[in-house]
């Protein structure tokens, strides 16, 4: 009683949003930049009930940041980029250690330096978000570019110029330290190379930079690598991860748990699992390439909201526990009719650092061999935190033994 009391006491609160909102729908409230919201009830995460100059409605809670009243000193709008933290994180070894201990990622890339170095002859390369260098230092050690620009907005960028020294290729490598699509490159480049894919493919959205640098670095009839990328999805089984995280309630120590289960659910479902290792029998269907990226036309405006189709069909009788994504990247040749190199970071391929990631059902769902598991992803930028993004999948099962079912559950990646 008396905390229903104390947030009756805290309503209204004083907001203001950080973007333009267009409502969709008469129990919505639009709203632009800058207005300041009093909000009366927050029935949900996502969605709370506000008022602007008497009108009423559902706004979208992330759009809004709480107005510091009117005697604190006002905080001034979180970077929508978080870079000092985004790059802070590439400041230190810790991430380097990883990309760099992925043997099927570095290889990858080294395999493509190697299979085009006579086509690299004389090129000028930018590396974008070149961080230890290690890109660059295969171009200069494996092929004759004219010149390597390798840029890095992190401070490793100062390491990374020791590393080029250490390595003999001040001549062609260059380390430019800064934000790619901040910076002046003396000249064009031939061929634009990056390593940029985040968990999911676009988490941390570093494709925006990439996109942006194409447009203004790459000179016509350029060389993107990757030229091309895909993100991959599957129904599968999650046993494993359901038993730790939702079974284990049913009976510890012979003791009746289950009244924990929603907050397990809320915990453990609600965002993805990122680094989850999928086993290929755990595959209820063959995957389905649902985003593909043609990284030569696709513009930045298209990665607001990206939208695929699938259709899967069950192979095996299994429990539909949720969806595994991953992607695929390919560089094409730079010689006309040359292979073409892919990363493929699925379940069929040496594991890499991103390993898959793993979408949960709120319900496990059994399902048969025939059934058809039919639907789309939408991945859905958030607005204000820019590196981040909204997975919604819609889902309709077609089974002979059972009626259809038809879902939909949305995942923050993060925010
Ligand atoms: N998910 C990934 N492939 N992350 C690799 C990111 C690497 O690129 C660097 N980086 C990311 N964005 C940028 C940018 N816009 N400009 C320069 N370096 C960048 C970052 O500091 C790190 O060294």
């Amino acid at each position: 009683m008396q905390a229903e009391k104390e947030e009756e006491e805290a309503f209204p609160e004083e907001y203001v949003a950080l973007c333009d909102f267009t409502a969709s729908g008469s129990e919505q409230l639009g709203f632009s930049t800058g207005d300041k919201l009093l909000v009366h009830a927050k029935p949900s995460a996502d969605w709370w009930w506000a008022e602007l100059q008497g009108v009423i409605g559902y706004v979208p809670a992330s759009y809004l940041r709480q107005d510091a009243a009117e005697d604190e000193e006002d905080t001034s709008l979180e970077d929508p980029w978080q870079d000092d933290e985004y790059f802070g994180s590439y400041g230190t070894l810790r991430l380097h250690l990883e990309m760099l201990s992925d043997r099927s990622r570095t290889e990858t890339y080294r395999q493509v330096i190697v299979s085009n170095s006579a086509s690299l002859r004389n090129k000028v390369v930018m590396d974008l978000g070149c961080g230890t260098g290690i890109i660059s230092l295969f171009c200069a050690q494996l092929a004759q570019p004219s010149v390597v620009y390798a840029v890095e907005a992190s401070s490793m960028a100062e390491h990374t110029r020791q590393l080029v020294k250490q390595n003999g290729c001040e001549e062609v490598v260059t380390v430019l330290q800064g934000r790619a699509e901040e910076l002046e490159l003396p000249e064009q480049a031939d061929i634009l190379v990056s390593e940029w894919m985040g968990n999911c493919l676009l988490f941390e959205f570093m494709v925006e930079s990439v996109l942006l640098a194409r447009d203004r670095w790459l000179r016509d009839g350029g060389v993107m690598w990757p030229s091309s990328a895909a993100l991959t999805l599957v129904p599968c089984q999650a046993d494993s991860y359901y038993s730790e995280k939702m079974a284990f309630w049913e009976r510890p120590y012979g003791l009746d748990f289950t009244p924990l289960q929603p907050l397990a659910q809320q915990e453990f479902f609600t965002k993805p699992k990122f680094s989850h290792l999928i086993d290929p029998k755990d595959c209820l269907s063959a995957p389905c390439d649902v985003i593909c990226l043609n990284m030569y036309t696709v513009q930045v405006r298209d990665l607001e909201e990206m939208e695929g189709e699938f259709k899967f069909c069950v192979v095996k009788p299994g429990v539909f526990h949720g969806f595994t994504a991953w992607f695929t990247v390919q560089f094409e040749s730079l010689e006309a009719g040359g292979a073409t190199v892919e990363l493929d970071t699925g379940p069929n391929s040496d594991p890499t650092h991103w390993k898959q990631t793993l979408f949960m059902l709120d319900n496990p769902i059994h399902v048969y061999g025939g059934d058809s598991i039919r639907g789309n992803i939408v991945l859905h930028r958030n607005p204000v935190w820019r590196r981040h993004m909204t997975v919604t999948l819609h889902w309709n099962i077609n089974s002979s033994s059972d009626n259809c079912q038809v879902g939909t559950k949305s995942f923050p990646m993060w925010r």
